[in-house]
């Protein structure tokens, strides 16, 4: 029952009041008269909801005192104070300690349900946040532990905390917009917001009205905010800034050096907070030599830099990778996590990655889904995508069924001979000399090598 609404008052006139609005909506209610039978009603059942009056004359505890007491115990319970006239003051105070708002008497029938329907609202939105936190858990967290990973973890540590303005580079996928989000959550910008503008797919028309916002002219009404508008108190991060047109890299140049601007078609100077990290994936310093980036931005931009390495640069982190990954995924699709073999987690391990984490992690994601059979069944290399294998010389497989990639070098290469020597006699149709002759070796030699590799 999401709607069970508590109502604390000593008044009976004023708790049969609320409670009958209250009820006429379709609200549940229960009602006590002081601290003591509220909170035996709490203890019965946790409402979703409190209207609790400040003075109570015969209460224990008075409102203020049993606010502390309830949110103590239940914290994610809202709590709507009732103040009589002249104690808005007490009211402002309850609110510091955590009511979500307060009513004053005597009240409209109209202000009640609407206070209520807002905090139950409110209470729904928090529980439903917490919910999806869980659901994809840490899905802000770098993993890897690679050299060059705690390496990233630390200058991304020392970085976070500076407010400096700071330069992502790195290919596409490698995961500079984690990077990004990691710096932001280690700032004290952290409760600020973080905006994110990707100037590889806003076209260059729209890229002033993205950034900077509209002003509308007289008798038009409302404003669009841009991008370091809503980005105040906050982090902006720019995603390949190298594509962002001349002319945006000149206002925003004027951004960085005063930091006001001018919405698109305004003259009022807008004042901004705002921390810009921006990340590339191509060479900036070739960008510059070219004529088609400001160096002046660029040092602007790039106080401190960062690298995020290709997935190729720490494969041993591939292993820890499909792990998270296969966790995310199983929570969020109710896909089952399966057990990657050794010989497809070395195929994994070797593959090239130009698509980097982003695009381990959608083959990760394609094989939950397609691999299909007993979940329990071990994934093998031959059922990863093909484009994944398809990097590796085609090579046989093993006596058992195993992809090569699984095999140490002596096992390989055994394999190797044997199915070359078995496909060169087939050639020959049996004749051991001529085939001896051809694969450069003694006759004797041949057949002593057929007898260990057990052909024959
Ligand atoms: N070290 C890591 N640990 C966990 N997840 C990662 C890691 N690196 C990247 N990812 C994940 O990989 C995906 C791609 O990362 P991200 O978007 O940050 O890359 P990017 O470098 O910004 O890509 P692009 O240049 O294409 O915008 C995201 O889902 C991100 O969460």
């Amino acid at each position: 029952m999401a709607n069970d609404i508590l109502i604390v008052d000593d008044e009976a006139d004023i708790r049969d009041l609320v409670a009958g609005i209250l009820d006429d909506e379709g609200y549940k209610t229960r009602t006590a008269r002081d601290s003591d039978s509220a909170l035996a009603e709490i203890a019965t059942r946790r409402p979703n909801l409190i209207f609790l009056d400040i003075w109570m004359q015969g209460s224990k505890l008075d409102g203020l005192q049993l606010l502390e007491q309830i949110k103590k115990d239940h914290a994610d319970v809202p709590v709507v104070m009732i103040s009589g006239h002249g104690n808005i003051e007490t009211a402002v105070a309850a609110i510091k300690r955590g009511a979500y708002d307060f009513i004053e008497k005597p009240f409209k029938a109209d202000r009640l349900v609407l206070v209520a329907t807002r905090a139950l609202e409110n209470s729904r939105l928090k529980r439903e946040v917490r919910e999806l936190k869980q659901l994809a858990p840490a899905s802000n967290t770098l993993v890897g532990k690679s050299p060059c990973m705690n390496q990233l973890r630390q200058t991304i540590d020392r970085a976070g905390k500076a407010n400096s303005r700071i330069l992502i580079v790195g290919p596409s996928g490698a995961g500079k917009e984690l990077v990004a989000r990691t710096l932001h959550n280690l700032s004290s910008r952290a409760g600020g917001p973080f905006v994110v503008i990707n100037a590889a797919t806003i076209t260059p028309e729209r890229m002033e009205v993205e950034l900077f916002g509209v002003e509308l002219a007289d008798g038009e009404t409302g404003r669009k905010a841009g991008a370091l508008e809503e980005a105040h108190g906050g982090t902006l991060f720019i995603d390949e800034i190298a594509d962002m047109p001349r002319e945006t890299q000149n206002k925003i140049l004027r951004v960085l050096v005063d930091q006001t601007f001018q919405r698109a078609g305004g003259t009022n100077k807008v004042n901004v907070d705002v921390r810009i990290i921006s990340s590339t994936s191509r060479n900036l310093e070739a960008e510059i030599a070219e004529g088609r980036f400001r160096e002046d931005l660029y040092h602007r931009l790039s106080v401190v830099p960062i690298r995020v390495p290709p997935l190729s640069e720490r494969r041993e982190d591939i292993p820890e990778l499909v792990d998270y990954f296969m966790d995310q995924i199983s929570s969020t699709t109710g896909l089952p996590k399966r057990r990657i073999g050794e010989d497809a987690m070395a195929v994994l391990q070797s593959h090239v990655w130009p698509g980097n984490v982003r695009q381990l992690r959608n083959n990760i994601e394609r094989v939950m889904i397609l691999a299909g059979g007993d979940p329990e069944a071990t994934i093998t290399a031959d059922m990863l995508p093909q484009d994944v294998g398809s990097m590796i010389p085609a090579m046989p497989t093993g006596v058992n069924g195993e992809h090569i990639m699984g095999l140490s070098l002596r096992e390989a290469r055994e394999v190797f001979e044997r199915d070359y020597l078995i496909a060169q006699i087939s050639r020959f149709s049996g004749n051991i000399s001529r085939t001896a002759e051809f694969v450069g070796m003694e006759r004797s030699a041949l057949h002593r090598k057929l007898k260990a590799l057990g052909v024959g």
